[in-house]
């Protein structure tokens, strides 16, 4: 039997739910077949020879010829569902995907003891954020906002803290890098609006080392908590891209706007003593008695009277909401133009070639 639209269009979404990286090989023909579906032969002029990224994708899809966009579906599907074969592509949606979400074993959730614990754990990337990180934790914070905890807490496993975005998220996005950016502007606005809008204490424990918008996003905390060796840093100018998660507001406010401009700029990186001399950091501890006496200090906090936490939560961060909003909003159709930048790209090729490391 023939694939239907309805199929095909079940096949994309179960794409974006694998929880394995199937590779650049079969991204690539995932990505070929899709144009072929959608658009038929390829009709793009070809990417200059430094156009790394769209280059490969254009002689994917280059090399389907003539085939008819009925087989391309097809063979979309079937090239899907061999990837996933227990996961039917469901027409269930959201409903699906929300409870993948809560399942996801990158990102570890716990309540106890008043506190809800969000656990990085992807220690072998380093923390890196993927696609479905940031859906999950968009989620993680819808539940923990209204559960019994007092408090929020986020955490990494292993030796990092975070290292960011994921930098292989748009290389191994299914369709073209416009509607990849696009995408990806639309789930970074909303998982730091998650962030500005959190109601309750929402408290960092930086195990080690932070790296871009795993930094940014700690002007949008309550208290942060840091090891010593943690460091803190955002190269986005050697990225090719722009600051994220109301930091372009939110740096200047902490650390005023020279030391924010060696960060956010420069990237110049920050150790725990620095990045608390700056305002960034709550507290630093020895690594040695780190967790114990974080955890300790964490679980009395937590016994505090909830409501009066949240309340005082609102007042101090309630008069800016609207501007932080706002500068999210900025920042992520600025960032959207940047991901299509030949800086932007070149870096990422860099990192993915593992010519580079920041
Ligand atoms: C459809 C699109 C969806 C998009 C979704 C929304 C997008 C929102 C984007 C928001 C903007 C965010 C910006 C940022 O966060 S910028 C910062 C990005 N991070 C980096 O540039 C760090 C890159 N990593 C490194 O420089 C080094 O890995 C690091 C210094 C962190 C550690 O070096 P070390 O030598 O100690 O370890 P390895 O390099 O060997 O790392 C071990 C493995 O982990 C992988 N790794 C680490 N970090 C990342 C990363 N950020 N992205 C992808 N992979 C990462 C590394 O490749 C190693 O993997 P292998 O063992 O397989 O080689």
């Amino acid at each position: 039997m023939r694939a239907s639209q309805q199929d095909f269009e079940n096949a994309m979404n179960q794409v974006k739910l694998l929880k394995q990286d199937p590779g650049n090989q079969v991204k690539l023909k995932l990505y070929a077949l899709y144009k072929q579906a959608t658009d038929g032969p390829c009709n793009m002029p070809k990417p200059g020879v430094f156009d790394l990224v769209n280059k490969a994708k254009w002689e994917a899809w280059n090399s389907l010829g003539s085939l008819p966009k009925e087989t391309a579906r097809q063979n979309y599907v079937d090239l899907v569902s061999s990837l996933s074969p227990s996961a039917e592509a469901s027409s269930q949606g959201k409903h699906e995907a929300d409870e993948k979400a809560q399942k996801s074993k990158d990102i570890v959730v716990t309540s106890e003891d008043g506190i809800t614990k969000i656990v990085l754990n992807r220690p072998t990337k380093k923390n890196a954020l993927t696609f479905e990180m940031y859906q999950d934790i968009i989620l993680a914070l819808k539940n923990a906002s209204t559960d019994n905890s007092a408090i929020t807490v986020f955490t990494g496993t292993g030796d990092y803290y975070c290292s960011g975005n994921d930098l292989t998220n748009f290389t191994s996005a299914a369709g073209g890098m416009e509607e990849a950016a696009s995408k990806g502007a639309v789930v970074l606005r909303e998982f730091v609006n998650s962030f500005i809008d959190f109601p309750k204490p929402l408290v960092a424990v930086v195990n080690g080392p932070a790296v871009g918008i795993a930094v940014t996003l700690l002007g949008l905390f309550d208290a942060v908590y840091a090891s010593d060796k943690a460091t803190f840093h955002t190269p986005f100018s050697h990225l090719g891209q722009s600051p994220e998660a109301c930091s372009s507001y939110t740096f200047p406010k902490i650390m005023g706007s020279a030391k924010a401009t060696e960060m956010l700029l420069f990237g110049k990186k920050l150790t725990a003593r620095e990045a608390w001399a700056q305002g960034l950091v709550s507290e630093v501890f020895p690594d040695s008695t780190f967790e114990k006496e974080v955890w300790t200090r964490l679980k009395g906090y937590a016994k505090l009277p909830p409501n009066s936490m949240r309340i005082s939560k609102e007042l101090i961060r309630n008069n800016e909401k609207e501007k932080l909003h706002a500068v999210n909003a900025e920042e992520c159709t600025t960032l959207k133009a940047k991901w299509l930048s030949e800086e932007c790209i070149n870096a990422i090729m860099n990192f993915v070639s593992r010519k580079a490391k920041l």
